[in-house]
């Protein structure tokens, strides 16, 4: 089942981290300082429009969601933007599509989603901190049948083999998970070759202290402060590893931490389904669950937000009951 889906998404997925290894190998690093935030644009535009057309190429009928829209590409003022963002998509395929056909391409991301149908839900540079800093970025793509995740795709192209290792050219991973048939993971190499696809695991262990966890690296996403005490509540002593984009979920389903807490200092702020679909199938299909802090699975049901639920607690189901309840105890639920 799905084969010509997760085909399609692996493929799309490693030509989507092609333009991201180009656009990120020319941030020049006194723009860190300058907060230049153009590089990730040009690639977030131009993985959503290349995604977006090839999905409309080989499933027409399915709608997407994706992160970004062209409203502001298509402003007077943004004719540079819009020319580098149309090279790279023209620079991706063997065809050179119109200005206009990129544009249209990107807002063909901008479906409602919901409880019924079929769509597929992308985001298409997760992690923009993380992808500027060179460090931790995923591309996200998983397609929702009905309300329930049924594929998903996780590109992590500096991700390398362990996290005690440092990121470096053969670094980069693909994951992949498809309901029911498990979670798998090939090497993604900057070379562009995609690896033997093998079947991963979440970690067996059922003892917190000597487990590691992980987390955000911006305070302004995850709360460390208020994280530090649900897992000192929950004796998992070990120091968090922080990591930037859905590499966390990849990281619980390969087995190398054992949970991924997800706080926003933000009590209002409502998590987008393209931050955790294709992450939630790659965790929960590796043998691990994921649910928000109160214990509830997540509704994709609902629209481009999950207004459902608060928060992530994905685990590698061994502990994850131990983590609810320390957060219970910690946010007084
Ligand atoms: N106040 C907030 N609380 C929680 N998450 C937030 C947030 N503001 C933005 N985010 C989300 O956090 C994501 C990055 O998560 P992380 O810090 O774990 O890498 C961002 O995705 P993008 O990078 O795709 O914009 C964005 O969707
Ligand atoms: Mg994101």
């Amino acid at each position: 089942m799905l084969e010509s889906e997760k085909e399609f998404a692996l493929s799309a997925v490693q030509a989507a981290a092609a333009i991201c290894r180009r656009v990120q190998s020319g941030i020049a690093l006194d723009s860190l300082d300058k907060k230049d935030r153009s590089p990730v644009t040009v690639a977030d535009f131009a993985v959503q429009a290349l995604i977006s057309g090839l999905l409309a190429e080989q499933f027409p009928d399915d709608a997407l969601v994706g992160e970004e829209g062209a409203d502001q590409l298509r402003e007077a003022s943004a004719e540079e933007l819009r020319n580098r963002v149309v090279a790279e998509v023209q620079a991706a395929r063997d065809d050179d599509p119109t200005s206009e056909t990129v544009l249209n391409w990107i807002d063909r991301g901008q479906a409602a989603g919901g409880a019924q149908g079929r769509f597929w839900v992308l985001d298409p540079i997760d992690g923009t901190k993380g992808f500027l800093r060179k460090e931790q970025y995923a591309i996200a793509l998983a397609l929702i049948e009905n309300g329930q995740v049924q594929l998903g795709v996780l590109g992590c192209p500096n991700l390398p083999e362990s996290m005690d290792q440092p990121t470096g050219p053969d670094a980069g991973y693909a994951f992949v998970a498809v309901k029911g048939q498990g979670t798998e993971a090939a090497k993604m190499p900057a070379d562009g070759t995609l690896g033997e696809l093998s079947p991963i695991a979440v970690s067996s262990s059922d003892d917190p202290a000597s487990a590691r966890r992980c987390e955000s690296v911006e305070s302004g996403h995850a709360s460390h402060d208020e994280m530090a005490q649900i897992a000192e509540k929950a004796q998992m002593t070990g120091e968090p590893v922080r990591l930037d984009s859905q590499a966390k979920y990849a990281t619980v389903a390969r087995g190398e931490s054992v949970a991924y807490l997800r706080l926003s200092p933000d009590a209002s702020y409502t998590e987008k389904i393209w931050d955790h679909a294709a992450g939630e199938i790659v965790v929960t299909e590796a043998g691990g669950v994921v649910t928000d802090l109160l214990g509830k699975p997540l509704d994709f049901t609902q629209g481009r937000g999950l207004v459902n639920n608060r928060g992530i607690i994905a685990t590698n189901a061994a502990l994850h009951e131990r983590v609810v309840r320390a957060t219970a105890e910690v946010l007084g639920f």
